[in-house]
């Protein structure tokens, strides 16, 4: 189904999620002929396709040239099992890609806010400007998930790192779900600069938000734009009636 707004993709389970999510991430490489670049996630969703990446599709990533981000993170060491960063790594990252194309979010800074500044900086230096272009987008491809309050990233419901239009990332001081710790996001416009918004949602748990957020209700998950496509890849278990699937 393809509305004005978001392409669903609907996966049996979760084992058909991860394989479709990793065709597209390789299929979003392979049209970047230079450094992409892919902005991965915390959170379940992205998990079992970490497997696969360090698995059955290992050969088909041209580790040297990929470059990989992360959309958010907990303000902890990456060692930490809390990190997200530290997830992706030791999942698939570590022992593949070379360190230099790693982008952890630097948690060794004084505050959350000064790792964000500090971040920001780096996505600059990477993307060769200090303005995103419409035309050029920062990610070949963002992962996202939606929290059970709606959250994205470490983009919570009426917090003010939402409003934020001027900046490419922000600090978070308190994270209002667990785990209740500080945070760095992304903010929404540095997230938009991609050419493919993919969000992996799975299990049943997540039906009611997904219906939230399918049903137009203002949450950080469904205000994210991307200057290119925007796909819902949703297992059958966590699809909503309201999603317009039979
Ligand atoms: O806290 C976070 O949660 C969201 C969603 O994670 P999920 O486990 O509920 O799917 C995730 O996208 C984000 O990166 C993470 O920091």
């Amino acid at each position: 189904m393809r509305s004005a707004d978001r392409h669903l993709v609907v996966a049996a389970d979760a084992d058909a999620q991860a394989r479709l999510a990793a065709q597209r991430l390789i299929a979003r490489i392979e049209l970047h002929h230079d450094r992409p670049a892919i902005c991965l996630t915390g959170g379940s969703g992205p998990q079992r396709m970490f497997e696969l990446l360090a698995g059955e599709f290992e050969n088909r990533i041209p580790w040297s040239r990929v470059h990989w981000f992360i959309s958010d993170e907990r303000f902890v060491p990456e060692r930490d099992p809390l990190s997200n960063i530290g997830a992706a790594r030791r999942a698939f990252l570590d022992g593949r890609a070379p360190l230099q194309n790693i982008h952890a979010i630097p948690t060794d800074a004084a505050t959350p806010e000064d790792a964000a500044r500090r971040y920001e900086d780096e996505l600059k230096a990477f993307y060769g400007s200090d303005v995103l272009a419409p035309d050029r987008p920062l990610f070949d491809l963002v992962l996202g998930g939606v929290g059970p309050d709606g959250h994205t990233a470490s983009l919570f419901p009426g917090r003010p790192q939402l409003q934020i239009q001027d900046r490419w990332a922000a600090g978070v001081d308190t994270a209002p779900v667990e785990p209740l710790v500080p945070r760095v996001t992304l903010t929404l416009p540095a997230l938009a600069s991609c050419a493919e918004m993919l969000f992996l949602i799975h299990g049943a748990a997540k039906r009611d938000i997904l219906a939230r957020v399918f049903a137009g209700e203002d949450l950080p998950s469904g205000r994210t734009r991307s200057q290119g496509e925007t796909v819902w890849l949703v297992t059958k278990d966590a699809l909503p009636e309201n999603a317009g699937v039979a």
